[in-house]
């Protein structure tokens, strides 16, 4: 096996797809009717319909058989580090690549930050970026960035297929910040779409909720120019524009004043939420978030919030 991958949603099934081109490749689920139901089809129905899985990926509810020493987490964010804790001892000494966007509530961490606190025998990394599950699983071109604490291209060529290209940094922070912050703006630019608030409206926000990632993400070590890249900008522009994004159209319901499927995983909620917090105790100004997080407990209504925006002091950009 060249990789392991931890967790059989939409995500970890597009990467064992794509990375079966590399190798062999391990996809573990902790659910074994799951795990026999996907054996027998070769896809995974319920987190990604149509997509067949190659016969080089073996499917798994046996985590000790899956392991390997590269093993991607493709969990969400909230279930992390109760999945790290539990399997702590298992996966001391490997390297532990995040496929997670959010800020752990209970903590206040990113990915890297939470693999350092709850496995510090284990090395971290991120692999983070603009790419739909669905894009990579059809094998469409997509470029993802790879952040790692020490410089590893080693890592960045196991990672990279014919259709995914990788490129690496150092910048965990920047990396995962940028990854875990942009969910939160998405929801609000689907909740401009939603209301039919304009796409002039949509631009604004995307542009302020830019600046204010980048505010927060430099105060906590970042480097501007990995904000400003794929795992920044890049993945704030898919996220914001197209309906295939989860946030997105969880912000287009809370627009159109409509409910949400509660089993759909919107990293963006939880993240806002941790946001507010994160920002309020350093003092740094985060409105987009702000509005997001009342939006999603419904705490503000639509115009409220549009309200609150547009009746802050007037400053310079
Ligand atoms: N779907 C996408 O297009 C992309 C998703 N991501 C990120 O990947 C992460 C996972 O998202 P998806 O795979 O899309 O979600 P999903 O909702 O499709 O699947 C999540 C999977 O995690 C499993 N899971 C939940 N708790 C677990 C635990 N404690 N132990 C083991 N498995 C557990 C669930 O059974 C489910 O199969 C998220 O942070 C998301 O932001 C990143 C890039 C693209
Ligand atoms: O992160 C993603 C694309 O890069 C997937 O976005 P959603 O989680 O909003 O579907």
């Amino acid at each position: 096996m060249t990789v392991t991958i931890l967790g059989a949603g939409a995500f970890g099934t597009a990467l064992a797809i794509t990375l079966a081109q590399n190798g062999a490749v391990s996809l573990w689920a902790r659910d074994a009717a799951r795990v026999e139901e996907m054996n027998r089809t070769r896809r995974n129905d319920r987190r990604l319909p149509m997509a067949e899985l190659p016969e080089n990926v073996a499917v798994t509810a046996d985590i000790d058989a899956a392991l390997t020493e590269t093993v991607l987490l493709a969990m969400p964010m909230q279930q992390m580090g109760g999945f790290l804790r539990e399997h702590r001892a298992r996966l001391d000494g490997r390297t532990l690549v995040a496929c997670s966007k959010g800020i752990d509530l209970a903590t206040g961490h990113g990915p890297t930050a939470l693999i350092h606190a709850t496995c510090p025998g284990a090395r971290a990394a991120i692999l983070t970026g603009p790419s739909f599950a669905a894009d990579i699983a059809r094998g469409l071109p997509t470029a993802l960035t790879l952040a790692c604490d020490t410089d590893d291209a080693a890592l960045q060529e196991r990672l990279s297929t014919p259709t995914l290209r990788i490129y690496r940094t150092t910048d965990t922070t920047g990396a995962e910040l940028g990854g875990a912050l942009k969910n939160v703006i998405a929801i609000a630019a689907g909740v401009v779409t939603g209301a039919e608030l304009g796409d002039s409206a949509r631009a604004a926000l995307m542009t302020r909720g830019f600046a204010e990632m980048t505010r927060l993400a430099i105060r906590l070590g970042a480097r501007p120019e990995t904000l400003a890249g794929l795992s920044g900008f890049g993945d704030l522009v898919l996220t914001c524009t197209s309906p295939l994004s989860r946030n997105f159209r969880f912000g287009q319901a809370l627009g159109q004043g409509e409910g949400f499927d509660p089993e759909t995983t919107v990293e963006g909620v939880a993240t806002a939420k941790a946001v507010v917090t994160l920002a309020g105790n350093l003092g740094i100004e985060m409105p987009v978030a702000e509005v997001v997080a009342d939006l999603s407990d419904h705490r503000v209504t639509v115009a409220e919030a549009m309200h609150a925006l547009l009746s802050r002091p007037l400053k310079e950009e």
